[in-house]
């Protein structure tokens, strides 16, 4: 198993970092146009093979495809990340030539990669990739709703003060700090609806920090955050790569599922080894449907900005 991800910034070096220190694939290339800052993290994570004891090589690159060749799995978190008090979509401009550009970079030496999307605003990159490259639908992956749902396990914790893995949660709709439904309608502890042991203003607390999760952080660090979305991007390479048919929120192509078309947007799928493998349709209710029509108009608007770009 090989993987490539494209941008060695925060996010692309730290789920670089996740996936070596996991074995989760034999060979790893991370690949950046800045001069030598690739070759440069890859050394790093190298060097902590022989304290850490794993065996996946990882090596380094300056823009050169080649290296990249065959890879079954691309990450790409090429572009720039917001600065407090931005949002996500105002990274479009410059992101969307990058993202379009990696994407036909890749495909010429891995025509049968999987294609994971970091790079924001995500829904609009991945509807970009799938719609530039015209790949099959299942081989474009954006990476988004499994990060808010770790995010929303985690404000839902620090109120019920339980494990995040003893919840079951999860956020659909956009990545954007409006656009993403935490479904705490849906939420268990353990079996148990959260809504059992929650009074409605922490409902609303806990549903309204977890969409400002990335500009709470944004804020805090001066620039969006990458330990949480790394292991997120590692997650999901892990799971196509043993081929487990893990569940995940991640923006897939809909083709009238959630009667949504023609659009890229964050919904529960199964992930294995030929990519996102199937949607599962879950029963929303009557403001949870609003909440998901109106964040695909939100995702559909800024789309329709691509062709003025
Ligand atoms: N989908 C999600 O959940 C998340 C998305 N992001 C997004 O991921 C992206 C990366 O964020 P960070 O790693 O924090 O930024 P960063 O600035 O640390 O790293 C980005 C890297 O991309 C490289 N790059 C730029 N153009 C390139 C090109 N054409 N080819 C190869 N490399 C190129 C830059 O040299 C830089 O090293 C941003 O767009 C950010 O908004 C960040 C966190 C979560
Ligand atoms: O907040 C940002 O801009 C980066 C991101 O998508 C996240 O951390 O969720």
């Amino acid at each position: 198993m090989k993987v490539t991800v494209v941008g060695a910034g925060a996010v692309g070096a730290t789920c670089a970092d996740n996936i070596v220190r996991k074995e989760i694939a034999h060979e790893v290339v991370l690949l950046d146009i800045k001069e030598g800052f690739a070759e440069g993290k890859a050394q790093d994570m190298m060097q902590t093979a022989a304290l850490l004891g794993f065996d996946t090589r990882i090596s380094g690159s300056t823009g050169d495809y080649a290296k990249t060749a065959n890879s079954d799995i691309v990450v790409i978190t090429s572009g720039l990340p917001r600065k407090p008090g931005m949002t996500r979509e105002e990274l479009i401009g410059t992101n969307a030539g990058i993202v379009k550009g990696v994407v036909g970079s890749i495909l010429k030496y891995s025509p049968n990669a999987i294609i994971i999307i970091i790079s924001n605003p995500m829904d609009t990159m991945t509807y970009l990739a799938l719609t530039a490259s015209e790949l099959p639908k299942n081989r474009i992956i954006g990476m988004g709703g499994a990060l808010d749902s770790a995010r929303f396990r985690y404000q839902l914790s620090q109120h019920l003060g339980c494990s995040p893995a003893d919840l079951n949660a999860i956020v659909v709709g956009g990545h954007g700090d409006t656009t993403m439904i935490p479904l705490i309608s849906k939420a268990t502890w353990n079996s148990v609806p959260v809504t059992k042991y929650l009074s409605a203003d922490q409902q609303k607390q806990i549903v309204s920090d977890t969409m400002v999760g990335g500009a709470t952080l944004t804020k805090l660090i001066g620039t969006s955050a990458w330990y949480a979305p790394g292991a997120a991007g590692a997650a999901l390479v892990e799971t196509i790569a043993r081929d487990e048919k893990k569940l995940f929120t991640c923006c897939v192509y809909l083709d009238g599922e959630y009667g949504q078309s023609d659009i890229c947007l964050g919904v529960p799928v199964v992930i294995g080894k030929n990519g996102w493998e199937k949607i599962i349709e879950i029963d929303l209710n009557e403001e949870e449907k609003a909440a998901f029509s109106k964040s695909a108009d939100a995702v559909r608007n800024m789309n329709d900005v691509l062709k003025t770009l």
